[in-house]
């Protein structure tokens, strides 16, 4: 059910069904040489939905990221497709993905010091980087610069326009960030660990502006986190990837209550007092480690780590299948699927 595309068309005006994901990805592969680093990953985004991309350090969702802005380092190679609006954005060429990144995609990164010029003024930086995306005078981006870091909650945004990156704090670089990439209205943005710089008040702040913008604007978000906490408090649908793979994924309220993939399972059993912790810890909880990219491993990837492994997990592959009594949601674990099909 892609949109399709006419020739010529900007994919940022074609028009779709509402239930129509914003974004499809299918099948991403991503490997350096003969290495594999993500390993066939799908998801969808649909507008005003945020879904949480979850995973151990180095499971693969910072590239999964890059890759849907087709900022991928040049060394690696990408197999499968990443459709916006029905349009690959694994062939576009430098100019339509320059583009595509500046009105269509936007991007907020883990330390909000990185995104931003530390010699140009906030000012300088926002009404150019909103001139990249549409077509308007110095004039009415400085107006549009205003209203946006007044929407973010900066009670003098004129005095913070005039300001360099280095006079402001790291929560407060953060909403400027924010208004940065939300002054445009993007349809779609990618939230890389954004608040993991910053202090715990400071964290949710920052997270229920995000929250509450792309809500209101109707953005689609992903929202990549190794918080489960976070996952569980901000998103509508969940994505839970282990060593380059999607190993379970659904709505997150349900996918939290049962969890069917024993990676799911022991994360959220590691912390039996998970309703009263502080909020906001890294997962760092299971024993022993994911394996490297470049370990084979027969059978199941998360096998040698899981509580319930069975002889045959060592030997056959899961892949994911959408449960019988929840077909929204989805599950790659051989043990949960015979269990789910004798109950
Ligand atoms: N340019 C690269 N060349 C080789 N390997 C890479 C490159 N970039 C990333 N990797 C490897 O790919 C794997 C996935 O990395 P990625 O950054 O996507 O993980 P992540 O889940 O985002 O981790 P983190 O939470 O630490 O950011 C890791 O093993 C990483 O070392």
């Amino acid at each position: 059910m892609t949109s399709p595309m006419t020739a010529g068309t900007s994919a940022d005006s074609v028009t779709q069904s509402a239930d129509e994901p914003l974004l499809r990805v299918r099948d991403l592969r991503i490997s350096v040489g003969d290495i594999p680093l993500v390993r066939g990953v799908s998801l969808d985004v649909r507008a005003g939905e945020i879904v949480s991309v979850v995973g151990e350090s180095g499971s693969g969702k910072s590239l999964t990221s890059l890759a849907v802005l087709g900022l991928l380092p040049p060394e690696l190679a990408t197999n499968g497709t990443v459709e916006f609006r029905g349009e690959n954005v694994t062939t576009m060429n430098s100019r339509r993905l320059r583009q595509f990144r500046a009105s269509a995609a936007r991007m907020i990164f883990q330390d909000p010091g990185s995104a931003m010029n530390p010699v140009l003024t906030i000012g300088f930086q926002v009404i150019e980087s909103i001139r990249a995306a549409q077509r308007c005078s110095r004039a009415e981006a400085r107006e549009q610069a205003l209203a946006m870091i007044r929407r973010v909650g900066i009670a003098e945004p004129q005095r913070c326009l005039s300001a360099y990156p280095r006079e402001l704090s790291g929560g407060m670089l953060q909403r400027v960030v924010i208004a940065m990439a939300l002054a445009v209205d993007p349809p779609l943005l990618i939230c890389d660990e954004p608040t993991t710089a910053l202090d715990v008040t400071t964290q949710a702040q920052v997270l229920d502006l995000i929250r509450a913008l792309t809500s209101d604007m109707g953005t689609g978000v992903i929202l990549t986190t190794h918080d489960m906490a976070i996952a569980a408090d901000y998103s509508d649908r969940i994505v839970v990837m282990y060593a380059g793979q999607v190993v379970e994924h659904g709505p997150t309220r349900a996918t939290l209550a049962t969890p069917q993939h024993p990676y799911l399972w022991s994360l959220l059993n590691a912390h039996p007092d998970s309703g009263e912790r502080e909020p906001f810890t890294p997962l760092t909880i299971l024993d022993g480690a994911p394996p490297r990219p470049d370990v084979e491993i027969p059978g199941c990837r998360f096998a040698p780590r899981c509580p319930f492994r069975q002889e045959r997990c060592s030997v056959e592959t899961p892949v994911l299948r959408p449960l019988a009594t929840a077909p929204e949601r989805s599950a790659a674990c051989l043990v949960s699927a015979s269990q789910e099909a004798a109950s």
